[in-house]
């Protein structure tokens, strides 16, 4: 891909792993970045962007390819803003939004040449320093065309991502938002939900939220993540949301009445289905619900060799996602679960602390 200007609109998170990963497969390409002030000179001084121009219009008008990185509300008013600028004839305009309906509707509105994006993989961190070149490592990045004729432009797009890494998939705008609403914004609520409704602990036993263990930090991980950005998603896609929270009230209040009813083997029914749901999802890509890769270390002073591990790891720039104490009797050898986001970091942990310490490692 040689000679080609790209604009890059929102350098937080998203914005700039693609930049990464852009430069990286085609350093040719040209990349305009567009933020605000401080997140611009962070871009710029790191070279994740080749130019912050002093003009936005002038920028729009020169790219092949622009891409909206910023939450959704705010990419639905640069589509407003760029419908009123002489682009160029051929120019692909993207996103990134974690919504494709509304975002199709308005592009489509402008009569804008418009591929709705989306790579399935993310965090709960944001802004330009969480910026990860293997975030799309092995994750799902959807396209929604609209039309048949924009096949070349999305071949275009596949080939400019090709340094994510990750594994491409055309959906309709109305079949990504409903099953994206099930699988990642629904989740998202009841996560935030489960924080607001375990807070009522704390005046109670003001020591409780030391005690909240792998299964609460598990899942409600993503209650962590940016406020502006979901308000944006779960007005963006409200309709399929207010279903889907209806379904759900509906399963909460069944489990609730066989609890009522003491129903032990429909209870069992219950979680044991769930189970076999949950253990038949793929492990090997990120997917939709990111894999996460744990390694096992058995270790035996557990304070002394936590700040170990966690130092090694952090001298050689290595991740962690989650620690977990497994065993913690004093003096008795206990287990560290560390758990990574990608093989390649696991792959990595493993072979330092083996190379560096007397402690055993394993996958399981
Ligand atoms: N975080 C995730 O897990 C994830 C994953 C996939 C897709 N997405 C989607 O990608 C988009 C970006 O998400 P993110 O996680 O990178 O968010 P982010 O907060 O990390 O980055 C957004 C960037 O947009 C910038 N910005 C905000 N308003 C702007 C404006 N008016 N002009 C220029 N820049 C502006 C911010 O300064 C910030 O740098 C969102 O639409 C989100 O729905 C997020
Ligand atoms: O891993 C996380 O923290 C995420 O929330 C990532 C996640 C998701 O729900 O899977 C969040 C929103 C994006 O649109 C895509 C991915």
């Amino acid at each position: 891909m040689s000679k080609q200007n790209m604009m890059i609109i929102g350098l937080g998170l998203i914005g700039s792993s693609l930049a990464v990963c852009i430069k990286k497969e085609h350093p040719d390409v040209f990349l305009y970045g567009w933020d605000h002030e401080k997140t611009s000179k962070i871009a710029k001084e790191n070279k994740i962007v080749d130019q912050i121009p002093q003009d936005f219009a002038e920028a729009a008008k020169k790219s092949d390819v622009i891409l909206l990185a910023v939450p959704i509300m705010t990419a639905q008013n640069y589509l407003k803003k760029l419908a009123e600028l002489p682009l160029k004839k051929e120019v692909i305009i993207t996103d990134t939004g974690s919504t494709k309906q509304k975002m199709v509707e308005i592009a489509n509105f402008h009569h804008l040449n418009f591929i709705g994006g989306h790579p399935m993989a993310g965090s709960h961190k944001s802004g330009i320093l969480a910026c990860d070149e293997f975030l799309f490592e092995n994750a799902y990045y959807i396209f929604t065309p609209l039309y048949k004729e924009q096949k070349y432009q999305v071949e275009q797009l596949k080939k400019l991502f090709l340094g994510t890494r990750a594994k491409y998939v055309l959906l309709k705008p109305e079949e990504h938002d409903e099953i994206t609403g099930m699988l990642s914004h629904l989740p998202h609520i009841i996560a935030s939900a489960l924080v607001e409704q375990a807070d009522f602990l704390n005046p109670k036993y003001p020591r409780a939220q030391q005690l909240a263990a792998g299964g609460f930090r598990d899942i409600t991980r993503i209650a962590s993540s940016d406020p502006q950005m979901w308000t944006d998603i779960l007005l963006s896609n409200r309709q399929i949301l207010l279903e889907l929270i209806e379904k759900w009230q509906i399963k909460v209040s069944e489990i609730s009445t066989l609890l009522k009813a003491g129903d032990s083997k429909q209870i069992q029914q219950f979680f044991s289905n769930a189970k076999s749901l949950r253990d038949r999802l793929p492990i090997d890509d990120k997917g939709a619900i990111p894999a996460f890769y744990d390694l096992f270390v058995d270790v035996l002073d557990q304070p002394g060799s936590i700040a170990e591990i966690t130092g090694l790891l952090g001298k050689f720039q290595i991740s962690l996602t989650n620690i977990k104490i497994l065993e913690t009797r004093e003096e008795i050898s206990g287990v560290l679960q560390l758990t990574f986001k990608t093989e390649r970091e696991l792959q990595a942990a493993k072979a330092h602390i083996e190379e560096n310490t007397d402690y055993d490692c394993r996958f399981a």
